[in-house]
C-alpha cells in the first residue's frame, strides 16, 4: 500500500540489453539476527560488523533493546556495539520476521517479567506452538500458542531434553539452541517427524554457538545437545546475504548477461550459495575467483529438476527462472513454504498463472513448462521474495509492474536503487 492506502505499483524495469554489473549486497539476516541473540546473552560487549540494517533486524535490534540489551550504531548503523545487560519485560514487535518470532522468545523466558510478542497480520498465522510448546516442557511459563503470545520471564529456565516435530520450520530448532546454554540445565533438542527443512541454517547456529564456545554435540542424526555453559562475546564480521543476492544473478542467467557478486565467502553455511549449482544447472556459467562469484547467462535457460528441501528460500528466485526457462521444471521438496511470509506456492502458481505461465502447484512444491509471458500486475502478499521474483520476470517480460516493492525492506534496504544500477551497469 501506498502512504494514501492504495495499492503502490512499480513499474519493474526491462532489460534491453543483457546486464552488466557488479553488485555488492549488505549483511546477511540469518547471521545478524542469529549474532545478535548471541551477544545479548554473551559474557560482555561484542562488535557485529557489515551487520544488516532491513525490517527484520532493525526488529530484532528492538526486541533486544526492550529486554534490556544495549545496542549502539556506528558506520551509518553497520556497526553494532553489543552490551550484555540484565533481562527485564516489555513488548516485542516481530513483524513478519520468522527469526524474531522463533529466536527471542526461548530468551525472553529468561527474563524477568512478562515479554508480549505481536506481529503483522500475516505474521499471527505462521507456525508458532512447536518452539511455544518446547519451551513449556523446559521449564517456561507462556500463554498463547501464535502470535500474540506472553512468555511470563521467571529469570531462568530449567531446561533439559524436549522432542519436537520441526518439519514446518528449522527456526523452531534453532531458536531454542541459541539460548539453551543460559538455561540451567542446557537443552537437548531432538526431532521426531518429516524431515527437519533448511538444515544449513541449523548448520549456522552451530556453527556460530561453538564460535562463540559452546561446544554443541550434534554427534546422533536429529539430535543437539547444548551444555549448560557461559556464551562467550565475540566479534562477528557478517557475509553479505547470499539469498539477496540470488535474484541479481538471476538478472544476468536471464537475459544472458554478467553479474559478479564481490565477497563472496568461500565456504559459508549460507543457503544462498546453492545458487551456484542451480544456475550450472539452468545452464549458467559460474565462476568464483578472488571472493568474487560471476555468473554469465546463456542464449538459453534450462529447466530444473531440483529438490529445495534445503534451501527453500531460493524458491520463489528459481520459479522465476524456470518461468522463463526453454524447458519444463519441477521444484520439489518445499511444502514448508506454505508457512513462510505467506503461502509461497500458492502465491507463486498463481502470480505466474496470472502473467499467462503454465504452472501446477504439487502436493511439495512447483511443475512449471515453458510458456510465453505477458505483462501484468504482480502481487507481492507483503513477501520480500515474491517482490523480487516480480521483478526477474520484469527485466524479460514487457510491462510488468510490481505492486508493494517496498516489502523487499524486510531484508533488502533500497531494493530498487540496487536493481536500477543493474541496468545502468554502475558498481553498487
Ligand atoms: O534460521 C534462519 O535464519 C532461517 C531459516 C529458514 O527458515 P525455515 O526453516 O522456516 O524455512 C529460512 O527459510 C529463513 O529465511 C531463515
Ligand atoms: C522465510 C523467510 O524469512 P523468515 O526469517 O521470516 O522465516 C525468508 O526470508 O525467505
Amino acid at each position: 500500500m501506498g502512504e494514501d492506502g492504495r495499492v503502490s505499483l512499480w513499474r519493474a524495469p526491462r532489460a534491453v540489453s543483457p546486464v552488466r554489473a557488479s553488485v555488492t549486497l549488505p549483511g546477511s539476516k540469518s547471521i545478524t539476527n542469529r549474532a545478535l541473540i548471541l551477544a545479548a546473552l554473551a559474557d560482555g560487549p561484542s562488535t557485529l560488523t557489515g551487520a544488516l540494517r532491513s525490517r527484520d533486524t532493525d526488529l530484532m535490534i528492538g526486541a533486544l533493546r526492550t529486554l534490556g540489551t544495549t545496542v549502539t550504531e556506528r558506520d551509518g548503523g553497520t556497526t553494532l556495539d553489543v552490551t550484555p545487560g540484565p533481562l527485564r519485560g516489555g513488548e516485542v514487535a516481530c513483524g513478519l520476521a520468522g527469526t524474531v518470532m522463533r529466536f527471542v522468545p526461548p530468551l525472553a523466558a529468561l527474563a524477568d517479567g512478562d515479554v508480549r510478542f505481536d506481529g503483522d497480520e500475516q505474521a499471527r498465522v505462521r507456525p508458532m506452538s512447536t518452539v511455544l510448546d518446547a519451551l513449556r516442557a523446559l521449564g517456561a511459563d507462556i500463554d498463547g500458542d501464535r502470535l500474540p503470545f506472553t512468555v511470563h520471564g521467571r529469570g531462568a529456565v530449567r531446561g533439559g531434553s524436549v522432542t519436537i516435530d520441526a518439519s514446518a520450520s528449522s527456526q523452531f530448532v534453532s531458536g531454542l539452541l541459541l539460548s539453551g546454554a543460559a538455561f540451567d540445565e542446557g537443552v537437548v533438542v531432538r526431532h521426531a517427524g518429516e524431515p527437519v527443512p533448511s538444515m544449513p541454517h541449523i548448520e549456522m547456529t552451530v556453527e556460530m554457538l561453538r564460535t562463540a564456545g559452546v561446544p554443541v554435540d550434534t554427534s546422533e542424526t536429529d539430535t543437539w545437545r547444548v551444555p549448560p555453559t557461559t556464551i562467550k562475546a565475540v566479534d562477528v564480521t557478517v557475509e553479505p546475504d547470499l539469498s539477496n543476492a540470488t535474484p541479481f544473478l538471476a538478472a544476468a542467467a536471464v537475459t544472458g548477461g554478467v553479474v559478479s557478486v564481490p565477497l563472496w565467502p568461500e565456504s559459508t553455511t549460507q543457503a544462498g550459495d546453492a545458487i551456484r549449482g542451480i544456475l550450472e544447472q539452468m545452464g549458467a556459467e559460474v565462476t568464483w575467483a578472488d571472493g568474487t562469484l560471476t555468473v554469465r547467462g546463456p542464449g538459453e535457460l534450462r529447466g530444473i529438476d531440483v529438490d529445495l528441501h534445503d534451501v527453500g528460500e531460493l524458491a520463489p528466485t528459481v520459479a522465476a527462472l524456470a518461468a522463463v526457462a526453454a524447458s519444463p521444471s519441477d521444484l520439489r521438496g518445499i511444502a514448508h513454504l506454505r508457512g513462510h511470509e505467506t503461502d509461497r506456492l500458492a502465491a507463486l502458481a498463481t502470480e505466474i498463472g496470472r502473467l499467462g505461465g503454465s504452472i501446477t502447484e504439487t502436493e511439495d512444491g512447483l511443475h512449471i513448462e515453458p510458456t510465453p509471458l505477458h505483462g501484468g500486475i504482480w502481487h507481492s502478499y507483503a513477501d520480500h521474495r515474491m517482490a523480487t521474483a516480480g521483478a526477474i520476470l520484469g527485466l524479460v517480460v514487457d510491462g510488468i509492474e510490481v505492486e508493494d516493492i517496498g516489502t523487499t525492506a524486510k531484508t533488502l534496504p533500497d531494493f530498487e536503487g540496487l536493481w536500477e544500477s543493474l541496468l545502468t551497469g554502475s558498481d553498487s
